[in-house]
Formats: structure tokens, C-alpha cells, sequence
């Protein structure tokens, strides 16, 4: 109660009112026709800093401040942690998992070496493995009377990333891409489209009941998951399925360590030896080593599926940079052979300027989860970059803020700022990142994991999987170019950001809230 009546600075700031008492401001985060309408449109009235309505009536520190976030992110990661809502969230939707943990747990460190830079250069031949895979498919759906193909990229890019971090993290091949009936699990993830069916324009209980069930003894927490909300059985569903999946190969893996083989090099290897350990440093429980995977499958492979798709989508509307990436993929190539290497490393990728500048800009105006949350940890201070007026009049240059009270972090805010980017932040012009202007890098603060883009997040609590997501869409992205023409679909088909939690493509005016990206492919 005391905390609940003390003095709030957040209170004094100006912000969005709201349509609903329950669901707050995410009812309009939630439900606008485009994922970004609400972010970019009370960032163009209330600028960097400024109030929203959490769920009942609670104040929410909305930023997209440089400095702000780079404070909150970076220099004091460990004082402002996951909210316990958004954790509750978390683990209904993947499983008490890494997202989800806070403090002592031992996977997050476990799993960095997974993520090295050694061990990611193994991935490469199952990413092109898959990749081809992918083509072949694609190139079975050409119709032989037009020579070309209109094609919803976003089941068979799902498919392959899916694919991918199945094996990737669990040895264990989906096989999507052969058609998602074969697979109970895949089935639920691609077939019944669970994250943008489940979260498309959510009803107000079920934004709020994360943070309803963070309020509760956690005793009742299991009753109440129980109750029939579409939205939680969805979930619950994935859960249910992808542990019993995690079962399966965490037994397999269990048994060939404990015959002496290693098993493979992946990240559930990894897991199960820290499973198997008997230091109580290292030692990770069975159900948070399940836990893990069933946050791997997910994580892994949706928000990876929609950066490609967003870069197919602006490719197919810019055939000059389709060009550009051909010759210079060509160019890298034969570079590769009189090297003797039959095919491209890492080291060639990052040598692809017109590559690298794409794949950043997609990833700059496309940031495929558009807010992460926080929380004070204790009473605190946060730096601006740019000073607020609060609605008195009053100038502040940071913001006072109490233990407890909750902050959103608008990662698509921080990625259009005008001040970082240019004027022209709101398009996609890759060019910015072939110069020097433009690109970011003269910004006083510099976040991210890459490029100074908050796409991955920042700091301790940043994106582990992002180089691997990077190698991935670049390794199928080349193999997509030079393989196949892409085009905008025939007829007036407009491409929305759907609302569905993340960023993924939808017809506009499509009632279904499934996700599609309809797209021309033309076979070289
Ligand atoms: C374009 C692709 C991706 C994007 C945009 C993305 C974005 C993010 C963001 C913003 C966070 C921070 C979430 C938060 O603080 O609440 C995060 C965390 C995480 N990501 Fe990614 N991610 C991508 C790909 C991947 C891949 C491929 C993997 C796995 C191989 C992965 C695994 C994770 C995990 C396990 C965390 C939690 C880390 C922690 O809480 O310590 N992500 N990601």
C-alpha cells in the first residue's frame, strides 16, 4: 500500500489516455490495425519519455531514449529485471524457460558456448542444408504455364527455421519443410499459425491476465491457467506438446552421455551434461533443461521466419537491390573458390557490404519483437537523452522512478528516431548503412548488440541467439537470390504489420489473422 501511494514522476508526465480499464494501453498496442501504429503515433505527440496504462490502472514509464535506454539495459541490467507479469507471460506461452528465469539459474551460461563464434560456423552447413531444401520446395511450386509462382512465403519460411533450430538446438529434425502433418509438433506450431492466431487482436482478460496471476499466490496460478481462455489454451497446448517432444530427445541425449558418446555439439548436448553434472555450480534441473527447449523452438525460429520475410517483402519492391546482392553474391563467390573454399564462411558474409547494409536496415525497420518490459529493482534514477516536459510545464532531464514501477521499452520507437537515424528513419533504405551519416554510429550513445539497433535488445539480458540468427537469414537469403526472382504478388495486395505479438506480415483487410506474405517468384 505504501508503495501504491507514493509520489510517482511518472505520474506527472504527460501520455495516451486509455479504452480500457482492464487491459490498459495494450489494448491499443494490441489492437491497432498495424503493430506500430501506436508505438510511432504517441512517440510523434508525447516524444522519447512519457506515461502509459499498464494493466488496471497502473502508470508504465513508456521510453525510447537513448540514454534511458542504455541506462535501464546496459549499466544497470541486473537493477531493473523482467517484470513478474511479463515472466508469468513467458511462461505460459514457452515454459518456465531462460526468457522467463530470473537470478540464479545456470542455462544462460551454460548456453553461451553454444553460441560462440567457433561453434556457430558448425551451423552453416545445416543452415545451406535447409536452405536448398527450401528452393527445391519452392521451385516444386512453380506453375509451368506462367513460369513463375505466387507464393505465401510465410509457412515455408517457418518451416525451415523451424527446421533449423530443431536440429540446431535438439538434434532434432522437424522435417517441416516435407510437410508439417508429419510432425505433432510442428503441426501445432505452423499448421494452426499459434502465435499470430493466438495473440491477433487479443481480448482485454487475456492481455491482462499475466499480470492478474503475477498478483496471486503462485498456488493458484496452476488453477486459474486452467481456465478455458482460447489464448492460454493455445499455449498450454504448445507447452504440453513441445515438452513431451524435449522428453523424447533429452532421453536419447541422456543415454548416449551416459554410454560415453558425446552426443552432438548442440545446445541440448550442452544441456544435458549440465544436467548430468554433479556441481551444483553448473547443474541444471531436468525440467528447466525441458524448459529450455520448448523456449528454443519457439524463440528460435518465429522471430527469425519474420526478419526474413520482412526482407523478402521489401527485396520483392526493390529489384535494384536484388541486383546489387546477385553481383555481389557472384563476385564473393568466385573470391571463395580462387581461395579454394567451395563455399562461403563467415568471414565472407561480413565481407558483403550490400548484404550486411540489408540485412540492417530490415532488421532497423522491422524489429520482429516490437517492446520488451522492465522492472526497478530498487528506487532509481533514469538518464535522458533528450529532456520531457512533464505536465506541469516542468523540464526534466531524467526520471525519478520507484522500486517496482514498471518501464516499456518501445524497441521500434528507439529504431525510427529521427535524431539517430536521419529524416528519412521511417523508410527502408539500406543505403544509410553504407554511409557514414546515417548509419547510427555518430550517435552519442551507442546500444544493441549490432549496429546500434535495439532489434536484439541489449545488455545481460540481450538476444543469445542473435548471431545465430544473422548466419541463418543470411545463408538463406543467398540461396533464395540466386535462385529466384522476387516480385509483389499480382492485384492490389497490401502488406500491414499484423498485430499478433510479433511482427509478421498480413494481407491488409484480411479477416482470417492468419499471417501471409503472397509473393511473386520467378525461377533464374
Ligand atoms: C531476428 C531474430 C531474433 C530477434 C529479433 C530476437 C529478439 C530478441 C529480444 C528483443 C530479446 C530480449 C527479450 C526480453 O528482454 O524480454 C531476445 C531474447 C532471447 N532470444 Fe532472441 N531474437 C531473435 C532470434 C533468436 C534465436 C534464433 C534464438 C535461439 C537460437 C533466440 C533466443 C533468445 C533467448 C533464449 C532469449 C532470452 C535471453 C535472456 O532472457 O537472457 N533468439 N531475443
Amino acid at each position: 500500500l505504501v508503495r501504491h501511494f507514493r509520489r510517482s514522476v511518472i505520474s506527472s508526465l504527460p501520455g495516451p489516455i486509455h479504452s480500457s480499464y482492464l487491459a490498459g494501453n495494450f489494448k491499443e498496442l494490441a489492437r491497432s490495425p498495424e503493430i506500430t501504429d501506436a508505438h510511432l503515433g504517441w512517440s510523434a505527440k508525447y516524444g522519447t519519455a512519457f506515461k502509459i496504462y499498464g494493466e488496471m490502472g497502473v502508470k508504465m514509464l513508456f521510453i525510447s531514449d537513448p540514454k534511458a535506454l542504455h541506462y535501464v539495459l546496459d549499466t544497470s541490467g541486473y537493477n531493473f529485471p523482467k517484470p513478474l507479469s511479463e515472466r508469468v507471460g513467458f511462461t505460459i506461452m514457452l515454459g518456465p524457460g531462460i526468457i522467463s528465469a530470473e537470478g540464479q539459474v545456470n542455462s544462460p551460461k551454460i548456453l553461451n558456448p553454444a553460441f560462440s563464434f567457433g561453434a556457430l560456423r558448425e551451423f552453416l552447413p545445416l543452415f545451406r542444408q535447409k536452405a536448398s531444401k527450401l528452393v527445391n520446395k519452392l521451385k516444386e511450386q512453380v506453375d509451368s504455364t506462367t513460369a513463375n509462382s505466387n507464393v505465401d512465403l510465410v509457412p515455408w519460411l517457418s518451416r525451415t527455421t523451424l527446421d533449423i533450430i530443431g536440429v540446431a538446438s535438439a538434434d532434432y529434425d522437424f522435417e517441416a519443410l516435407d510437410g508439417v502433418q508429419n510432425n505433432k509438433l510442428a503441426r501445432v506450431i505452423i499448421y494452426d499459425n499459434l502465435v499470430a492466431d493466438a495473440l491477433y487482436q487479443m481480448s482485454d482478460i487475456n492481455i491482462a491476465m499475466p499480470y492478474i496471476l503475477s498478483k496471486i499466490p503462485s498456488f493458484f496460478i496452476s488453477i486459474l491457467t486452467r481456465l478455458p481462455l482460447r489464448t492460454l489454451s493455445k499455449f498450454q497446448n504448445y507447452v504440453k506438446v513441445a515438452t513431451s517432444v524435449a522428453q523424447e530427445v533429452v532421453d536419447k541425449q541422456t543415454q548416449l552421455h551416459l554410454h560415453g558418446k558425446e552426443g552432438s555439439k548442440d545446445l541440448m548436448s550442452l544441456l544435458v551434461h549440465a544436467n548430468l553434472s554433479e556441481d551444483p555450480k553448473t547443474k541444471v534441473g531436468k525440467n528447466e533443461v525441458l524448459a529450455q527447449l520448448t523456449t528454443f523452438f519457439l524463440a528460435g525460429h518465429e522471430t527469425t521466419a519474420s526478419s526474413l520475410m520482412w526482407a523478402s517483402y521489401e527485396l520483392s519492391k526493390h529489384p535494384e537491390w536484388q541486383t546489387k546482392l546477385r553481383e555481389e553474391i557472384t563476385k564473393t563467390r568466385s573470391q571463395a573458390r580462387e581461395r579454394g573454399d567451395i563455399e562461403l564462411t563467415i568471414a565472407d558474409f561480413d565481407s558483403m557490404s550490400y548484404l550486411q547494409a540489408v540485412m540492417k536496415e530490415t532488421l532497423r525497420v522491422y524489429p520482429t519483437i516490437p517492446n520488451i518490459l522492465r522492472q526497478a529493482g530498487k528506487d532509481d534514477c533514469i538518464p535522458l537523452s533528450y529532456p520531457v516536459p512533464t505536465v506541469n510545464g516542468k523540464i526534466i532531464s531524467e526520471v525519478p522512478i520507484n522500486r517496482g514501477e514498471r518501464i516499456f521499452i518501445s524497441l521500434i520507437a528507439y529504431n525510427r528516431l529521427k535524431s539517430i537515424w536521419g529524416e528519412d528513419a521511417d523508410k527502408w533504405h539500406p543505403e544509410r548503412f553504407l554511409k557514414e551519416d546515417h548509419d547510427g554510429t555518430h550517435a552519442d550513445v551507442h546500444l544493441g548488440l549490432i549496429a546500434n539497433l535495439a532489434t536484439f535488445s541489449s545488455g545481460i539480458r540481450g538476444c543469445i541467439g542473435w548471431r545465430f540468427s544473422l548466419l541463418e537469414m543470411q545463408t538463406i537469403l543467398i540461396e533464395l537470390l540466386e535462385n529466384f526472382e522476387f516480385s509483389p504478388s499480382p492485384g492490389n495486395v497490401e502488406i500491414i504489420r499484423g498485430s499478433t505479438g510479433v511482427m509478421a506480415p498480413m494481407v491488409k483487410g484480411s479477416t482470417s489473422g492468419r499471417t501471409q506474405l503472397p509473393i511473386t517468384l520467378t525461377p533464374l
